[in-house]
């Protein structure tokens, strides 16, 4: 693939998540103060928060200035039936001004804002024209605008995902995970006995992952901060996979909640491949994140009977780890479908992903193996 066919999207994407990462860590701090306290429940009871809508109304906005309105297509989780409740005024409120406020530090960034600032209707608009249902043709962007909004609330792990697909593939990956510790060392054992990522790590957090179809190449940045821009140690590194491939040195990774994946399956497979850790597990596609960078070997993901995983859970996710040298595919050992619309149709069972090949066969394996005993 030509190595620049999409410079001008990556580039343009990467600014656009850096500012999104502000606009959530400004909103995170206020839900944990208790200035920002608003946090509504969607009709699957999943949080949502001032920060999902204004990050989407912010990278719509910014998507449409640079590439028109006319025709960008975006995908994304939110819709503004919530915001546009009687009794939601107070929140829509917020919603504008956080908008504003991020909109107004884009040249801190390198982009154009808008001359003045957006109305309610305006961005009102801005988050419902997200509403594309992408497809096997043409351009599509993929937004989860906050993913893990459980994490969110929690003062834990999110991430702003953002993916570009064309022609049913995933074509750019950037995934802003404002609270991920950029040293490894961070990473140690709570209380609890998992093996989590510390909240109190005195190292400093926050990095944008990004990557492009065909590059080979996944890179990491640093959090921009005030008008320092990416000189010096904003620098982007390279990030590669973990070259562990022995199971009883590997970590795998995995959801929080025991309602989005099956704790006691994985469980099952990691003894059966003869895992010996702890699962490590995190919040969010910074575990797409935290394979990517070598920090662990294996994110399974099962969800329960039906659930449909959605593209914008995945996009970003999946070709960060590939292009950083893993593999990612689902339980039978096939690619995922982002060609489909909004789900992963066809999905056979769940999400694999592994730092390598070896690890990843054993895994598919152990899942044929154990499968029709699980009552999955
Ligand atoms: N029932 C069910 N089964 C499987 N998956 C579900 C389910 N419900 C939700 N979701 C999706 O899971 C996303 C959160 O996944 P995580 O791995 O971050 O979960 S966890 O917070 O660590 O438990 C979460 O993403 P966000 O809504 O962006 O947080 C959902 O898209
Ligand atoms: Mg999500």
């Amino acid at each position: 693939m030509e190595k620049n066919k999409y410079g001008k999207e990556l580039d343009v994407a990467v600014k656009v998540v850096q500012m999104a990462c502000s606009l959530c860590k400004t909103v995170q701090k206020g839900l944990i103060s208790g200035s920002f306290n608003q946090v509504k429940s969607k009709n699957d009871d999943s949080p949502v928060t001032v920060a999902d809508w204004s990050v989407q109304a912010t990278v719509s906005w910014m998507l449409c200035e640079y590439f028109g309105s006319e025709s960008v297509s975006i995908i994304a989780e939110e819709d503004v039936q919530a915001l546009s409740e009687p009794d939601s005024e107070g929140l829509l409120g917020m919603v504008v001004t956080t908008v504003n406020e991020a909109l107004a530090k884009a040249p801190i960034y390198g982009l154009n804002g808008p001359g003045k600032a957006l109305m309610a209707p305006q961005v009102l608009e801005a988050i419902s024209r997200c509403n594309s249902s992408g497809g096997p043709v043409g351009k599509h962007w993929v937004l989860d605008p906050v993913d893990g909004t459980l994490g969110f609330v929690r003062g834990d792990q999110y991430a702003i995902a953002l993916a570009l697909i064309d022609d049913g593939k995933v074509v750019i990956g950037i995934l802003g995970c404002p609270n991920y510790p950029l040293e490894k060392e961070s990473l140690n054992y709570h209380d609890n006995g998992l093996h989590k990522f510390s909240s109190s790590s005195t190292s400093e957090v926050g990095c944008v992952i990004y990557t492009s179809k065909g590059s080979g190449e996944a890179w990491m940045q640093p959090l921009i901060h005030g008008n320092e821009g990416l000189q010096g140690p904003n620098c982007a590194k390279l990030i590669k996979v973990s070259a562990i491939d022995d199971p009883a040195l590997a970590t795998f990774c995995e959801s929080v909640e025991g309602a989005n994946t099956n704790h006691s399956f994985t469980a099952g497979l990691a003894n059966g491949v003869g895992l010996r850790n702890k699962p490590l597990r995190v919040h969010s596609m910074v575990k797409y994140a935290a394979i990517a960078r070598g920090d662990a070997e294996i994110y399974m993901k099962f969800a329960r009977g039906g659930y449909k995983e959605k593209i914008w859970d995945h996009a970003a996710g999946v070709l960060i780890v590939q292009e950083a040298g893993g593999v990612v595919t689902d339980a039978g050992g096939r690619p995922l479908n982002f060609s489909r619309g909004m789900y992963l149709e066809g999905l056979d069972r769940g999400i694999v992903a592994c730092s390598g090949v070896k690890l990843h066969e054993k895994i598919i394996g152990a899942v044929y193996a154990s499968w029709d005993s699980s009552n999955l």
